[in-house]
């Protein structure tokens, strides 16, 4: 099965092209003000309408008012949730949308009481727990703590870049990964040879050894 991938905080069409173009299955916005990867609805619906088909779009919240999340949803022509705070299982279904639900990992997480606490999440994104910011700091966690979720999905987060994501893929076997600060040349800013770094180090990931 060949491993997703997620280029996730596009702020500019240009990028969210760059990202398709190099072979990625989906992008990501990000709707939190406190990130440097924040992008207003309408930016983000001007990136939307610059893609190509068969991208898919996630817009990225951490723990947002339910009427941000509706007036996005009006605006960005969303495919799929991503939950990055602390939302619970009603609070993600509410939106009648799939989701994915992130997991902070650190020592003494319980992945599988937060997994049989979304019975509906399509998947769970773990990403490296910080005390400061709820993501995007490019920060891996130990990927030995991956655990096998049956058949829900993991999409692999976290301080991914082109130079350790073909490890990462071999060691944990996700169905996705997700990068953002590893493919970047500046905050909010991919990088085009990032990206297609990136998308070669998952294609040899992917192939048997
Ligand atoms: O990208 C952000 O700024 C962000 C802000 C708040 C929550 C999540 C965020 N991004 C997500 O974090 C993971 C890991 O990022 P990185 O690759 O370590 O920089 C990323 O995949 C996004 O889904």
């Amino acid at each position: 099965m060949r491993t997703r991938v997620k280029i996730c905080g596009i702020t500019r069409a240009q990028d969210g092209q760059a990202a398709a173009q190099a072979g990625a299955d989906a992008i990501g916005l990000v709707f939190y003000a406190s990130s440097p990867r924040y992008v207003e609805p309408q930016q983000a619906a001007a990136i939307c309408a610059a893609l190509p088909p068969f991208v898919s779009v996630v817009g990225l919240f951490v723990n947002a008012p339910r009427k941000q999340v509706e007036a996005v949803l009006q605006q960005v022509p969303i495919d799929l949730l991503q939950f990055h705070g602390n939302e619970t299982a009603d609070q993600c279904e509410g939106f009648g949308r799939p989701y994915i639900k992130a997991i902070g990992m650190k020592d003494g997480v319980d992945v599988a009481a937060q997994v049989q606490a979304h019975p509906n999440a399509g998947g769970f994104l773990l990403d490296a727990w910080q005390p400061d910011i709820h993501g995007g700091g490019g920060v891996a966690f130990d990927w030995t703590q991956v655990p096998a979720t049956g058949e829900r999905p993991v999409i692999l987060a976290g301080g991914l870049a082109p130079d350790n994501v073909e490890q990462a893929i071999r060691q944990t076997r996700p169905w996705a990964v997700d990068v953002s600060s590893g493919v970047e040349q500046d905050k909010g800013i991919k990088s085009v040879q990032k990206i297609e770094a990136f998308i070669r180090g998952v294609v040899r990931g992917d192939t048997m050894q």
